[in-house]
Order: C-alpha cells, then structure tokens, then sequence
C-alpha cells in the first residue's frame, strides 16, 4: 500500500491542529494541545486507491526531540502551508515557508509535476471583520509559488476542510518523490526507519 506523508506548516496558533482534528474527526473542539509534535495515520481509499495517509502536526513551542524545518520538508511528499488570515504576521511566515519547500523539496523545479504539492491556506476566514491579509494577497503568493490556495475557517467549514486535504493527498501521491518510493519498495523501508530515527515521536491513529 502507497504511503503519503503530508506536513501541515505555519506559524503558532493559526490553526494547524485544528485543521487536521476537523478533517479527522469531523470536530472543532476549541484548543488543542501544542506541546509536543506528532503522527496521525489514517487509510483513505482515493480514486479506487488505498493510501495510508501520514499527517504531520509540528509542535510550535520548543519541545523535545523537534525536527527542524528542513526535516519536515525532506520527510513529505505534500504540504498545507496555513496562515491566519487576521494575523499579517503569519502570512509572512507562510510566505517564507513557501519559498524555502521550492527550493529545498522541490529544488526550484519549474516542473507542472510539482506545482500541486504546496497547498498555501488562509485560515479563520470567519474573522473576516478583522482581516489583515486580503484574498488577493493570498491567491498571488500562491500564484508565486504555484501553489493551490484556499480560503477557509476550521471553526466553520467541514466539507471544504475535507475536500483540501483529499486534494494534498490526491496530488501529494501522484507526485514525484511518491511515485519514485513506490519504484523502489525496499527502500522506502529503510527510509520509513530513518524518519522514526529522525522524529522519534509517538504516532496516533485516528
Ligand atoms: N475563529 C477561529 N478560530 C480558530 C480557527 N481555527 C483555529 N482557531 C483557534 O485558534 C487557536 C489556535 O489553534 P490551533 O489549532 O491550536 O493552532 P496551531 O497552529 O496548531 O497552534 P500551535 O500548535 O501552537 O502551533 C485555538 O484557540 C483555535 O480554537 C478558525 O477557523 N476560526
């Protein structure tokens, strides 16, 4: 079976692990926990496929064994880059992100294959009234760094939450770095190692 490693990325407090527990558990809970980074798994069937999907949840506030940026986006295949949509600080962060996933993931590939494996997400569009980044600066960061974007609130939307990260996987396994693990089984095992080396963290299942 295919496995899909998506890293979802951004500054603190805009609405990563919120995102993830609503597209793995239908909720919004309101705060969640952020002192330590983790693994949840999930199978997913897409387009007839089995796919076990790996979603990485990064710990913002300094904890043991953190990977490092560079780790996280050597580790993926795919990438939901999220910024807070009242929060200018944080769409510059995600710009910075961006940025560095095209030059180190993607090795500054003018490729079509590569540009649908960055997703840049505005997150909390339900605090539009107090909104610092408009749309239009959103779609052309994402045009930039040919990315997908989207607009969306984990607060408020359940099936555009679900539908973008079934796009990420979608795309995220048809992309390169997938496809060349799939030519190569065994050694996706050692590298399946090495990451639990390099992460050393607890996975959840959902
Ligand atoms: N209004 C609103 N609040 C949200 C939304 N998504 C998340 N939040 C709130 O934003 C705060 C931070 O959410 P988290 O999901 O913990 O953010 P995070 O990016 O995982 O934060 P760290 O783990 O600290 O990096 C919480 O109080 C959430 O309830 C949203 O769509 N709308």
């Amino acid at each position: 079976m295919n496995d899909i490693k998506v890293a979802v990325m951004g500054s603190e407090g805009v609405g990563k692990s919120a995102l993830i527990v609503r597209f793995l558990t239908r909720r919004f809970i309101g705060e969640y926990a952020s002192s330590s980074e983790c693994i949840y798994r999930k199978r997913m069937s897409i387009d007839g496929r089995q796919l076990n999907l790996e979603l990485y949840d990064p710990c913002s506030q300094p904890c043991q064994g953190k990977s490092t940026l560079n780790e996280q986006i050597h580790w993926a295949d795919g990438f939901v880059v999220v910024y807070d949509i009242s929060d200018r600080s944080s769409f510059l962060t995600a710009k910075a992100i961006v940025h560095l996933i095209r030059e180190l993931h993607l090795g500054g590939s003018k490729s079509r294959d590569t540009d649908s494996v960055i997703f840049l997400v505005g997150n909390k569009q339900d605090l539009c009234h107090m909104r610092e980044v408009d749309r239009e600066e959103g779609q052309k960061l994402a045009s930039e760094g040919r990315c997908q974007f989207y607009e969306l609130s984990a607060a408020e939307h359940y099936q555009e939450v679900v539908l973008m990260f079934s796009m990420i996987v979608r795309n995220a396994s048809l992309g390169g770095k997938a496809k060349e693990r799939r030519r190569r089984p065994s050694g996706s095992k050692s590298m399946a190692k090495l990451i639990n080396n390099v992460f050393g963290k607890r996975r959840k299942s959902v």
